[in-house]
């Protein structure tokens, strides 16, 4: 069977170039183009949530200003009182009979502000961690389903094993992105309001303040930049790492692991993959603490020469004690707020460049389409199915792996492949399932190619069990229907299709039977031992009426007895339908009605076991070989 490309890359990725400044500060601003597409997703998943969070931070984003400014009201009132001659008898007096009663409002006024305040920041919190875990949970089935759609020619690029772990840290680890965006909305509101406050005083406080922030907004984008330019050129490393941390961490390799004593091998890997990571993003952390400390005390030194300037003309008489309190709680709120508000736009540009990714695998289309107008798989089949001169690369190679192949399988006709390791076999496979186009040549049924055809309608003729298949954590009546999903309520179809592929012995030994978790990962799940697991797998080609079965290896851990039993039934069920099993067997390969020997991607010799063997040539030598072997 084929080694897969789409394995982690062990050598470091070179540090991409960095690009001209003007092309970096239009990338900087050009990620916001996403902010809208990320807005219409975030609308979809539920229009009420999106709306009471925008309405929420309305309500709050006013809040601030008009507390302070309530707070002015107050204090000029009370010095106002304060000024009148004849001071009150008693509070209650005081506070009964007139002169108090425009303050008290003021205060009622304040404190109903406060409860509001309170009220608002927790139904923030609550509608915002509502839709956040709905926004979850929509970009994770997007990443799901959309993986499912794509070709397994794509999935075994690496490129794309790239992109795809960018786009999963995007749907686990970015979904504050939505949160950010609704602070900025109410930041900038209250930002708003709080300047507009101050510039009835004094516009140029505002501006001073908004160009002494600005070096501290460039620093932040700077350094965002940076951090993102260094976590996508070390994409490759954690990937590694998250590898090496699978398999040093489950009950799958823990065997091999142990008896080779590869724990300190793993562990090594990972520390110099780590080192790597770790180095380069504590010199970023570093360069970014002391360039922070710069921007942020030139921020400080303006907020305190302002602030000397409103305390000096308060001295001078210009601004009442009412309106210093205004100015200086506006003018530190208004330091505060700015800088936040600057902040979050640089943070979520950065968070926004991670949506590229999340997009850009979004936007990716599978490779193989069906075309326009496609034709239906003739079924059953009547003629039979015919490579003619296949020729096929698999992508980022240069070797032929299959060239001028001509190969039939006839209706009703089982075929068997032979050939050394790497010859191919698992290759025409893929091929006839149309996992993979051919690049020469082509592939008919009764004349049809099957590039005319939907890939899903050939896929439902055909059963197919790859010598890798997979072992699902599932119960093992799932564990069957994976093969037919659509039937997974059939008991009886499930039932059946166990007693053919010889799975109703081995279900039948487990105590919770066809309800048994298989495998390690779930809760009472039984592990079974590999040939159990093979006639689970072979079970699940026979949950479709397929009229083409292809079983690759399909015997490689049965027993002489079972795989004697195998072959019977799938004569007996063949009925007109065609097969094409591979197999290193001999015992196997010869029950076929034709042998097709491969050797480098061609055709070496065709026949039945007994013409092969006449001949003398490739086929009656490796069967000798084998036989040999038994003697
Ligand atoms: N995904 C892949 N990318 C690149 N080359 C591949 C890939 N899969 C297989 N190959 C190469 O194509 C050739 C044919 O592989 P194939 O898996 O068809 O061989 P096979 O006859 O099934 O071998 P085996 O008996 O070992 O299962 C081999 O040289 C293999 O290295």
């Amino acid at each position: 069977m084929a080694e897969q490309s789409g394995e982690f890359v062990t050598q470091a990725t070179p540090s991409p170039v960095r690009p001209p400044w003007r092309a970096r500060l239009a990338n900087r601003f050009g990620v916001y183009a996403n902010v809208p597409r990320m807005f219409r997703q975030i609308w979809r998943c539920s229009p009420a949530l999106t709306l009471g969070g925008i309405t929420l931070r309305l309500v709050q984003a006013v809040q601030p200003s008009l507390a302070l400014y309530v707070g002015k009201l107050i204090v000029d009132e009370v010095i106002h009182l304060g000024s009148q001659s004849t001071p009150p008898a008693s509070l209650l007096a005081w506070s009964l009979h007139g002169p108090a009663s425009r303050l008290e409002g003021w205060i009622a006024l304040e404190f109903m502000l406060i409860i509001l305040s309170d009220l608002t920041a927790r139904a923030t919190t609550l509608v915002d961690g509502l839709l956040n875990e709905r926004y979850i949970n929509d970009v994770s089935l997007s990443l799901m389903g959309h993986a499912a759609t794509l070709d397994l020619q794509q999935f075994e690029s690496s490129e794309l094993q790239d992109l795809l772990e960018r786009a999963r840290r995007q749907a686990s680890g970015r979904n504050n992105l939505l949160v950010q965006l609704f602070n900025i909305a109410e930041i900038g509101l209250t930002a708003l309001t709080l300047a507009a406050g101050v510039m009835a005083f004094a516009p140029w406080m505002v501006l001073l303040l908004v160009l002494a922030l600005l070096p501290a907004t460039a620093g932040e984008a700077h350094f965002n930049a940076e951090g993102y330019r260094l976590l996508r050129a070390r994409t490759a490393e954690r990937r590694e790492m998250d590898y090496l941390r699978h398999i040093g961490s489950t009950a799958e390799h823990a065997k091999e692991l142990r008896l080779f004593g590869l724990g300190g091998f793993l562990v090594g890997r990972f520390r110099a993959a780590a080192a790597t990571v770790m180095a380069q993003n504590r010199r970023l952390a570093l360069r970014r603490f002391v360039w922070s400390g710069v921007f942020g005390a030139i921020g400080s030194v303006a907020y305190y020469a302002v602030y000397i300037v409103i305390v000096w003309d308060t001295v001078r008489g210009r601004f009442s004690v009412g309106d210093l309190t205004f100015l200086s709680g506006s003018f530190l709120r208004l330091h505060t707020i700015l800088s936040r508000l600057l902040m979050a736009i640089t943070q979520t540009a950065s968070q926004a460049q991670y949506l590229d990714d999340f997009f850009a695998f979004l936007d990716l289309r599978p490779a193989i389409a069906p075309a326009a107008t496609t034709i239906p798989f003739p079924s059953p089949i009547r003629q039979g199915i015919r490579f003619e001169k296949v020729g096929f690369r698999y992508p980022g190679t240069d070797r032929w792996a299959l060239r001028n192949l001509d190969l039939t399988i006839g209706a009703g006709e089982t075929v068997a492949l032979v050939g050394e390791n790497g010859a191919g076999k698992t290759t025409i496979v893929k091929l006839l399932t149309r996992l993979y186009e051919p690049d020469e040549g082509q592939i008919t049924v009764d004349g049809i190619s099957l590039s005319d055809m939907d890939p899903a309608d050939l896929h439902a003729h055909i059963g197919v069990i790859f010598q890798d298949f997979v072992r699902y954590s599932l119960t093992a009546a799932e564990n069957i229907a994976v093969g037919r999903i659509e039937a997974l309520s059939d008991t009886a179809r499930i039932r059946a299709a166990a007693r053919e592929g010889l799975a109703d012995g081995v279900v039948g030994r487990l105590p919770l039977g066809y309800d048994q978790p298989l495998g390690k990962q779930l809760a009472r799940g039984r592990e079974l031992s590999g040939g159990e697991w093979q006639k689970i797998a072979i079970s699940r080609a026979y949950m479709r009426d397929a009229d083409l079965l292809i079983l690759d290896e399909p015997t490689s851990a049965l027993d002489a007895r079972a795989e004697a039993d195998v072959f019977e039934r799938l004569r007996a069920l063949r009925q007109g339908r065609a097969a094409l099993v591979i197999s290193h067997r001999f015992s196997t390969v010869r029950t076929a009605d034709r042998i097709v020997v491969l050797e480098h991607g061609r055709v070496l010799e065709t026949g039945s076991h007994a013409q092969l063997v006449a001949n003398g040539g490739r086929y009656a030598e490796l069967f000798a070989l084998q036989a040999a072997g038994y003697r």
